[in-house]
């Protein structure tokens, strides 16, 4: 794969340098899964945070450069990822918006549209997407707007590097948040579901560490069955529940508990 960088030369996947501006949970989360690939060194990511000492400290646990301000991240790179808040965007990446000019942009920041980025970086290649924690084990979803300014080898590029990370979905500009927010923040809820698993396989006398390991593997199974099969879940729930067994007893009460309007609701306030 290959982009045109400033010079006019062409970057590809096994030279690309690729910068993090902050690297905290989620920046560290795309780097560890890059490196996992092995088809970009650590040697080839960057990154800059706020807190440089601690910076440095994470950089050297993973191999990765550490930069002690944007600019210099900007100038060491081909690839720039935005893993800032959402709220520090503008004012992270305003002040080097000529440097910027000609490098692929992806933005992880929830909130900021192709729209949005064009009005504090006009005339730059930007692309907004939306990735989720599983990136760690590139086993990650990347939600990106179908929406971007990036040429099309830059496009080609960093596909490339998204798609090491997991599965990358194009949306419709209209669809990112709804789409960013279900794949984005329900490893969270995904999180509270095995450690409530858990906990009741421990009141049952479990011990802790087989809980967490069966329930974990249970989720990723019944995921992958799904997404193997393309088998509607109505009907591997159905699969489960033996007239009058145990399973329908267990669905009975996670319904009394409204378990499917929870989280209908969980994604309704963050999308409200
Ligand atoms: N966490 C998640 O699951 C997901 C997060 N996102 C998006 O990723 C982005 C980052 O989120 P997350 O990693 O959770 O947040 P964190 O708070 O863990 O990390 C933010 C990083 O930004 C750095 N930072 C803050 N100010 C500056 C600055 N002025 N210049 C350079 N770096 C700075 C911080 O530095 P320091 O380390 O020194 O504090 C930190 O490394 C957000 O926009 C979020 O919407 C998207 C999808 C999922
Ligand atoms: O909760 C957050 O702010 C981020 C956005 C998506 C997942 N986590």
């Amino acid at each position: 794969m290959m982009a045109p960088n400033r010079t006019g030369n062409v970057t590809r996947i096994d030279t690309v340098q690729v910068g993090f501006i902050g690297f905290g949970n989620m920046g560290r989360a795309m780097a560890e899964g890059l490196i996992r690939t092995e088809a970009i060194s650590a040697g080839r990511l960057y990154a800059c945070a706020s807190d440089y000492q601690r910076l440095a400290e994470r950089a050297e646990s993973v191999g990765i450069r550490p930069r002690k301000d944007v600019a210099s991240l900007v100038n060491s790179v081909d690839m720039i990822v935005v893993a800032v808040k959402p709220h520090v965007v503008e004012q992270v990446l305003v002040p080097v918006a000529k440097q910027l000019v000609g490098k692929p942009i992806i933005s992880i920041a929830a909130g900021w549209s192709c729209a949005d980025l064009e009005r504090i970086l006009p005339g730059t290649n930007h692309l907004s997407s939306m990735p989720n924690m599983p990136v760690a084990v590139n086993e990650g979803v990347i939600i990106c707007e179908g929406e971007h300014t990036l040429t099309e080898r830059q496009d080609k590029l960093a596909r490339s590097v998204l798609s090491l990370l997991g599965s990358v979905e194009d949306v419709d500009s209209s669809l990112l948040a709804a789409a960013g927010t279900v794949s984005g923040c329900s490893p969270a809820f995904v999180a509270m579901m095995i450690e409530a698993l858990g906990d009741a396989a421990v009141k049952h006398g479990v011990p802790r560490e087989m809980a967490y390991r069966i329930t974990s593997q249970t989720f990723a199974g019944t995921a992958r069955l799904q997404l193997e099969s393309g088998r509607h879940p109505a009907i591997m729930k159905d699969a489960v529940c033996s007239p009058g067994g145990s399973t329908i007893k267990g669905v009975s009460a996670l319904e009394a508990a409204g378990i499917r309007s929870a989280l209908i609701r969980a994604i309704d306030a963050i999308e409200a």
